[in-house]
């Protein structure tokens, strides 16, 4: 019997919007030309770490897409990326799209700390024209009602990365399938949430850079054998962590 495969967490490269320092969610934006080297450099990093990869998951939204494309390009894999709803942003609500250190003079810092770190905070909705202009992205155009709604919480992310993790990732690596996963701020926290087991207050904290590797080896039930996972390159991924948690987190 095959041992339980192996899974690696990225969060796709920089995207115009991080860039520009705004609150993405739902959007769309590119990946920005550093966000693309950052996906050459994590497909570097997973060719040096010697796994071959059996399935690459993505999320539908293009700066994942992309980042996606760049690894198994650079990797030579033949299988395309998939892509899982599941694994998008979270919709961030009426913060969409504008810039956080405007919402941080409008709302302080304790308000948007509870919408942007905590477990059940939510921002407040969308409006019924932002809701309908996302509906009209091609990433989201196909997918079902709940995968597009006015504003999502953290713990309404991990329901629906729970549901990828039960229905399917979990029984490919318990087949021994090796899996990469890229995603984003958010729903990489929420599925670290469910690996590790997380309190509210360790997913508060917890942070992923763009475009650094993060290796889980899980057990015959697979569990984490090292809670938090391994970066590929641990120096690297805890100095950029701390910039994002310097700004105020994803
Ligand atoms: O702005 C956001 O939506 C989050 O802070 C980060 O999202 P991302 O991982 O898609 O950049």
């Amino acid at each position: 019997m095959p041992g339980t495969g192996t899974l690696i967490l990225l969060r796709h490269g920089q995207s115009v919007f991080n860039a520009e320092g705004r609150f993405t969610g739902l959007l769309d934006p590119p990946l920005t030309a550093r966000g693309r080297s950052e996906a050459v450099y994590a497909a570097t990093l997973i060719s040096g770490f010697g796994l071959h990869l059996d399935d690459v998951f993505t999320s539908t939204l293009m700066r994942a897409v992309r980042t996606a494309e760049i690894v198994t390009e650079c990797l030579g894999l033949s299988p395309m990326p998939r892509k899982v709803w599941q694994l998008n942003e979270r919709n961030y609500g009426s913060l969409t799209g504008r810039l956080k250190s405007e919402l941080l003079a409008e709302f302080g810092p304790d308000v948007l700390h509870f919408w942007r770190r905590s477990l059940y905070g939510a921002p407040p909705p969308m409006d019924a024209e932002a809701l309908g202009e996302l509906w009209r992205t091609p990433a989201l155009a196909q997918l079902p009602a709940r995968a597009v709604r006015g504003t999502e919480s953290l713990c309404e992310v991990l329901k629906r990365v729970r549901e990828f993790w039960h229905q399917h990732l979990r029984r490919q690596l318990l087949s021994g399938r090796h899996a990469l996963i890229v995603g984003h701020g958010n729903s990489l926290r929420a599925l670290c949430l469910l690996l590790d087991g997380l309190s509210e207050g360790e997913v508060e904290r917890l942070n992923f850079p763009t475009g650094h590797p993060l290796v889980y080896e899980l057990d015959e039930r697979a569990r984490p054998l090292e809670r938090g996972g391994i970066y590929l390159d641990p120096q690297a991924a805890r100095s950029a962590a701390k910039q994002v948690t310097a700004e105020g987190g994803t």
